[in-house]
């Protein structure tokens, strides 16, 4: 399918229960598509909702109103209504999601680490740790940390580490959550790299970049999500 992800008119607002149960709505009507093979950005000032609204995609985060239809397997799906088990499914084979953190696992490699998505798919764990280790070498990860828990690492180290994973599998739809924050400039010339890589592969790719040379160097596209803004803080 040539656009695996459509959402139409998504509300978001979040409800502060120890505030008097005030609410704050985020965004409203928020409605785009990604088309496969693109690498859309989603642009606009600090709290305007773009986290918000990868988090709806993702299913971290409930949906108040519209539609996130996924092409997932052979059918559709409303991710806004999914069951939890469908939410786990979908990011399994459909969607994958590069956050700006790593969430380390006590006492498992970086190697297992980044190789544990494609062994849940199914892949045979040799083959998932030879496409690791390929992928924590191009991103420049010092081979004496392969083997260690990531728990320690740097910032920038425990990043490369959550690219790689992130990376690892053929998901035909990718969120990218500020991916490249705390990378140096070669680091992020490989994740560019890596983009278009994923690009050419058919990949339809949702992203936020703060960093205004990557945005210029993957950006098909940028969706402003000022024009989804949702109004002021009602009671
Ligand atoms: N879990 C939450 N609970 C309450 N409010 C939240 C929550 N997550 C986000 N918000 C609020 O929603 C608004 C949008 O936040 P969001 O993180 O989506 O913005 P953003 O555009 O990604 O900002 P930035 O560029 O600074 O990361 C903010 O006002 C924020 O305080």
């Amino acid at each position: 399918m040539a656009t695996p992800l459509v959402v139409s008119d998504v509300a978001k607002s979040f409800t502060m229960h120890l505030r008097d149960g005030i609410r704050l709505p985020v965004v409203a009507g928020v409605s785009f598509s990604i088309r496969s093979g693109e690498c859309a950005v989603l642009g606009g000032p600090s709290g305007a909702g773009k986290s918000s609204i990868l988090k709806m995609l993702y299913g971290n985060y409930a949906v108040d109103a519209g539609q996130i239809i996924v092409q997932h397997e052979d059918g559709l799906i409303d991710l806004a209504t999914a069951s939890p088990r469908m939410v786990l499914a979908v990011r399994r084979l459909t969607i994958g999601y590069v956050s700006q953190f790593l969430r380390t696992v006590p006492r498992v490699s970086a190697l297992d680490v980044v190789a544990e998505p494609l062994v849940e798919r199914g892949e045979d764990p040799d083959v998932a740790r030879n496409k690791a280790r390929a992928l924590l070498a191009q991103l420049n990860l010092p081979e004496k940390l392969w083997m260690l828990p990531p728990a320690t690492f740097s910032g920038g180290e425990q990043q490369r580490v959550n690219i790689a994973r992130g990376f690892i599998t053929e998901h035909p739809i990718l969120l990218l959550d500020e991916p490249t924050a705390s990378l140096d400039a070669s680091n992020r010339d490989v994740v560019i790299a890596l983009i278009a890589a994923k690009k050419a592969a058919g990949v339809a790719l949702l992203g936020i970049f703060h960093d205004h040379d990557v945005r210029e160097a993957v950006a098909d596209r940028v969706i402003d999500v000022t024009a989804f803004a949702a109004g002021k803080i009602a009671a």
